[in-house]
C-alpha cells in the first residue's frame, strides 16, 4: 500500500483558521498583528516566496508591509531600516529575506532584529532559548514539520529520527524539537560516510539537503515516515524535493509531497510566530496598564 501524504496545505488551512480566531481576540484589544519583510535585491526565486508571504498575511488578516531595497543596498542602510521597524510599534514581526547579496553580513543583520519580533527564529536568543527548552520563536519550517507529525499522530518517544542536513535554519533546529519531544535524533551531513546505512535506521526520516530526488527507495525504512524539505527548481521548470516521490511512496509509510507539503506549512508557522509576537505585546501592554 502506498504512503499515507502528509497534506501541508490542508493542514495549513485548518491552522490558519485558527489563526483567523486569536487575530480578532488580540483585534478586541485594540491590536493588529503587522509583519514587515525585507527583501534586498530582485532574486528571482526570493521575490516569488516574499509574494506569497505577503498574500498568507492578507489571506488571514495580518498587516504586512514589503521593504524593498536595491541589490547595492549598504550595510548601514539595511540596519536603519531594522531599526525604525524594531521601534515601530504597529509591527511586531521582522523578516529579512535570505540569502542576503554577499557584501552584507548575516548575522549581524539578524542579530540587529529586536528579538522580540524575530519571527524567523533565527536570533542568537531565538536560537539559545530553543536549545535551552523554552523557545521564544520556533523557526518556521521545523515547527510546521513538527505540526505536521502531530497532526497525524506519529509517535516521537523513543522514536530514531535521522536529520539529513545541518543547516542553522532546518537541519539543527529540526534536531533540537525532535530530541525535546523526546526522539533519539541522528544528524548527518554532507560528511557522512555510508548515508544509507543511518537513513535505513529512520523512523522518521528529515531530508534537508537540497538535491533533487538524493533520497532513494532503498535508502528508507519500510513504514518510516518520510518528510522532504527540500525545494529543487529542475531545469525544466518543475518543482521536486530531495525524496524520490515516486520510489519512496511505496516504501514509506508517511509521505509529504513537494510541493504542497513542507513549503506551505514554513509560511503557516511565520504567520503563527508574527500572531504569536502580537499576542505576547498585547499581553505586555495589558499587564502595563493593571
Ligand atoms: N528569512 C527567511 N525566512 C524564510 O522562511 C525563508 C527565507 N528567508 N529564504 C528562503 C526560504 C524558502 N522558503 C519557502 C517558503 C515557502 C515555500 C512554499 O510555499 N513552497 C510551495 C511552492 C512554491 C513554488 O511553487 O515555488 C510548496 O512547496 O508547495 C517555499 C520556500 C522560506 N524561506
Amino acid at each position: 500500500m502506498p504512503a499515507t501524504l502528509i497534506d501541508g496545505k490542508l493542514l495549513s488551512s485548518v491552522l490558519r483558521d485558527e489563526l483567523r480566531e486569536r487575530i480578532e481576540r488580540v483585534a478586541d484589544h485594540g491590536y493588529k498583528p503587522g509583519l514587515v519583510v525585507i527583501l534586498v535585491g530582485a532574486d528571482p526565486a526570493s521575490s516569488v516566496y516574499v509574494k506569497n508571504k505577503i498574500k498568507a498575511c492578507e489571506d488571514v488578516g495580518i498587516y504586512s508591509v514589503f521593504e524593498h531595497l536595491p541589490a547595492t543596498a549598504s550595510e548601514e542602510e539595511l540596519l536603519d531600516v531594522i531599526q525604525a521597524y524594531n521601534d515601530d510599534d504597529s509591527i511586531q514581526g521582522i523578516l529579512v529575506q535570505l540569502p542576503l547579496p554577499a557584501h552584507l553580513d548575516a548575522h549581524k543583520v539578524i542579530e540587529a532584529i529586536a528579538a522580540e519580533k524575530d519571527v524567523d527564529g533565527f536570533h542568537l536568543s531565538s536560537v539559545g532559548a530553543l536549545v535551552t527548552g523554552k523557545p521564544l520563536f520556533r523557526p518556521c519550517t521545523p515547527y510546521g514539520v513538527m505540526k505536521m507529525l502531530e497532526a497525524h499522530e506519529i509517535p516521537l518517544r523513543g522514536a530514531h529520527a535521522v536529520v539529513v542536513g545541518a543547516s542553522n535554519i532546518v537541519g539543527k533546529p529540526m534536531a533540537m524539537l525532535l530530541l525535546q519531544a523526546g526522539a533519539t535524533v541522528t544528524i548527518c551531513n554532507s560528511k557522512t560516510k555510508d548515508l544509507a546505512h543511518h537513513t535505513k535506521q529512520a523512523d522518521i526520516l528529515i531530508a534537508a539537503v537540497g538535491k533533487p530526488n538524493m533520497i532513494t527507495s532503498s535508502m528508507v525504512k519500510p513504514g518510516a515516515v518520510v518528510i522532504d524539505v527540500g525545494i529543487n527548481r529542475l531545469p525544466d521548470g518543475k518543482l521536486v524535493g530531495d525524496v524520490d516521490f515516486n520510489s519512496v511512496k511505496y516504501v514509506a509509510g508517511y509521505l509529504t509531497p513537494v510541493p504542497g507539503g513542507v513549503g506551505p506549512m514554513t509560511i503557516t508557522m511565520l504567520l503563527t510566530n508574527t500572531v504569536e509576537a502580537a499576542e505576547r505585546a498585547c499581553a505586555t501592554q495589558l499587564a502595563s496598564l493593571n
